[in-house]
């Protein structure tokens, strides 16, 4: 439903020309979260406004529902934006207005009558469960609430997208936390696409289904969350991926256990959706008479089920190891063999 074919984005800067957007061709589907992650100045807001039609690409071409918004401008453009909405990191909202002014002033904008206003307010509060707090100012509100404010207000006008610029940054862990399922719940409940920037891979694995990662303006990797998950590409995946797998302790953890446990084999194991309930470790055990010590394990719930990744010790004869290794590659179950360099 969205897409950008060979999107490139230059500036005109004082000291020279800038590319914030290389050539980027991403394709979005209608009903999916898709998110955008890349460090400061890798291109995502650039991304976001391009997508809202805020700014035109240099080259290359973005499709919204089949409407070439880079190429429209005027009441067409105005008409296409109706049908994408946004929230921002810092809400956005107007200090002098209530909750619900605040969430029918879009309303007010589209010319809708006041008594259809208010009962779409009333329902979208509901929605983002803000009864109670009606007549609240902005002032008032905790960042969460805030950010609930922005939710209903970007939903007033029934958009068919949803672009989230950052829109967890400034919250505290468990509200993040909490705004991300409002938004996972919308996406279920209303069937409505999200297209989400951020520098935090825990957003993207969260709720995503797919991610692009950017780096200096290109998209360097992009796929199935899961799939990014257990077998990230590029040198700054993997580091987006370390942010949430602990991959740092368990460094400590091998270098630790090499010392307890000179001998043996320290393998990866990286599996997904229900292969991570399977108990493969007995298993190992039991058949191939093998030792198996734990080093490092962890569980994550992604929006396409569970990704798990463990690091264990295999100790035993020689042929027992390669036998288990090889078991393990027939369960579809990825298995790198590590040691420190
Ligand atoms: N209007 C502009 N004029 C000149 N350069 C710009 C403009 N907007 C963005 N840039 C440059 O383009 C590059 C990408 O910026 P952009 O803001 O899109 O990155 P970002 O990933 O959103 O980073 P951040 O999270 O810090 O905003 C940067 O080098 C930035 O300085």
């Amino acid at each position: 439903m969205i897409e950008l074919q060979n999107i490139s984005k230059l500036y005109n800067t004082k000291n020279g020309e800038i590319t914030a957007v290389n050539d980027v061709s991403l394709t979005i589907h209608q009903g999916e979260i898709f998110g955008i992650i890349g460090y400061s100045g890798a291109g995502k807001s650039t991304m976001i406004r391009l997508l809202n039609g805020l700014e035109k690409p240099s080259s290359g071409k973005v499709l919204v529902n089949g409407q070439e918004i880079s190429s429209i401008s005027g009441g067409k453009l105005r008409a296409a934006r109706r049908k994408i909405s946004m929230i921002f990191q810092h809400f956005n909202l107007l200090w002098s207005r209530t909750v619900e002014e605040n969430i029918a002033f879009p309303l007010e904008i589209a010319g809708v009558k006041k008594e259809e206003r208010a009962k779409k307010v009333k329902e979208l509060i509901d929605l983002v469960g803000l009864t109670g707090r009606e007549k609240s100012y902005p002032s008032q509100l905790s960042g969460g609430q805030k950010q609930r404010v922005g939710i209903a207000r970007a939903l007033a006008n029934n958009p068919e997208v949803l672009l989230c610029d950052e829109a967890t940054s400034a919250l505290d862990p468990e509200t993040t936390d909490q705004i991300l399922d409002l938004l996972l719940d919308i996406n279920k409940r209303l069937g409505l696409t999200i297209v989400l920037i951020t520098h935090e891979m825990h957003v993207i694995r969260k709720i995503c289904h797919r991610v692009a990662v950017m780096e200096a303006g290109s998209v360097v990797e992009q796929g199935e969350v899961l799939r990014v998950f257990q077998n990230p590409q590029a040198p700054i995946t993997k580091k987006f991926v370390m942010q949430v797998s602990g991959s740092k302790e368990s460094k400590d953890s091998i270098e630790q256990i090499l010392k307890a446990y000179p001998t043996g084999t320290i393998v990866k194991l990286s599996f997904v959706g229900n292969k991570s309930e399977q108990p493969i470790i007995a298993q190992l055990i039991k058949e191939f008479n093998v030792d198996v010590n734990i080093v490092h394990g962890n569980i994550s719930q992604t929006a396409n089920g569970p990704y798990g990744t463990l690091i264990v010790q295999i100790d035993g004869d020689k042929q027992n190891i390669e036998n288990a290794l090889r078991h393990l590659d027939s369960l579809e179950i990825q298995a790198e063999v590590i040691e420190l360099d």
